[in-house]
């Protein structure tokens, strides 16, 4: 039997998108669990894996200069078009954030003093939970290749559940519709958006679901923080009507989720009948 590939997303942020995807992890057996929010992951925090390995996320390259070997004499700095040199006392100085490691500036240096050189970008994690193995990841702040990590993390989470001959992987995918979205989503077997009737709720849900669909991803809906808005709530209803999307269930804005979160907890939501009709989109 394949491996079913179920991702959480939202468009925007805050939906309740976490606290969704935590809710129905105990509810599926024989699972790897993916953290694909690495820019800001939390499921980490309601999940409490340990970990059993980390390794660096090496997604570019980046120039660095041998001051035994540079002479001080600038060219590099007027060379480089992403103004990513600037100069220093004894060398000049990289500024990383702006490098590309394009590797102009290392063919305009006389004494070969500018080296091109791997650059770490996150870190990935492979670790257990109660519920089964879980692949998480964190970016380094102010690294803008998501998609790439996210890919990265799917990648083995699926090599992970082919390992162990696991049937389903959860994602907790990240928020938004950027490149990083469309790694989470490619290719699973179904993305459910957990949206908030609200006009921002409902305008990210159309543009997500829009993305999707160009991707060619089965959509189903989860409205959450219901009792919001009975105005946002009817037009999610219609669009999903209009646009042949299972709305899964409603969940209603309540203390009971907030206070299980503040404690950490895995909040205990009666999604059984969530689970049942997610298992029939996927297994038919
Ligand atoms: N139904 C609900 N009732 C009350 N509070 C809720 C409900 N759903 C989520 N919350 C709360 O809303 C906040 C945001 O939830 P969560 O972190 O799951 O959102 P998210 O969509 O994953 O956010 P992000 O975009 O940052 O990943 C949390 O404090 C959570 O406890
Ligand atoms: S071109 Fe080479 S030698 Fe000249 S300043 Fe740059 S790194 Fe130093």
């Amino acid at each position: 039997m394949s491996i079913k590939e179920i991702v959480f997303i939202s468009g925007k942020g805050g939906t309740g998108k976490t606290t969704m995807t935590s809710s129905f992890i105990p509810r599926f057996e024989n699972l790897v669990i993916a953290d694909c929010d690495v820019d800001a992951p939390d499921l980490d925090i309601l999940l409490k894996p340990q970990i059993l390995t980390t390794e660096d996320f090496i997604a570019t390259t980046k120039a660095v200069i041998n001051s035994d070997k540079c002479l001080n004499c600038g060219k590099c700095i007027s060379f480089c078009n992403f103004n990513a040199i600037e100069a220093g006392d004894k060398t000049p100085i990289i500024k990383e954030s702006h490098c590309e490691g394009c590797k102009t500036c290392t063919l305009v240096c006389k004494p070969n003093a500018i080296e091109i050189k791997p650059y770490k970008t996150g870190v990935i994690y492979k670790s257990t939970t109660d519920y089964g193995s879980m692949i998480h990841a964190r970016l380094t702040p102010g690294e803008e290749v998501s998609g790439r990590l996210v890919s990265e993390v799917r990648k083995r989470a699926k090599l992970t559940a082919e390992n162990n001959n696991n049937e389903i992987i959860i994602i907790d995918g990240p928020p938004g519709i950027a490149c990083n979205v469309i790694s989470a989503i490619t290719g699973s077997s179904l993305a459910i958006i957990v949206t908030e009737p609200t006009v921002s709720g409902f305008h990210d849900l159309v543009r997500v679901n829009d993305t999707a669909n160009k991707l060619r991803v089965k959509c189903a809906v989860i409205i959450n923080k219901f009792g919001l808005s009975d105005r946002y709530t009817k037009e999610i209803e219609d669009y999903c009507e209009r646009n042949s999307i299972s709305i899964l269930g409603k969940v209603s804005l309540n203390k009971e989720i907030l206070r299980s979160v503040n404690k950490l907890e895995i909040p205990n939501i009666n999604n059984h009948d969530m689970v049942n009709k997610i298992k029939e989109i996927i297994y038919n």
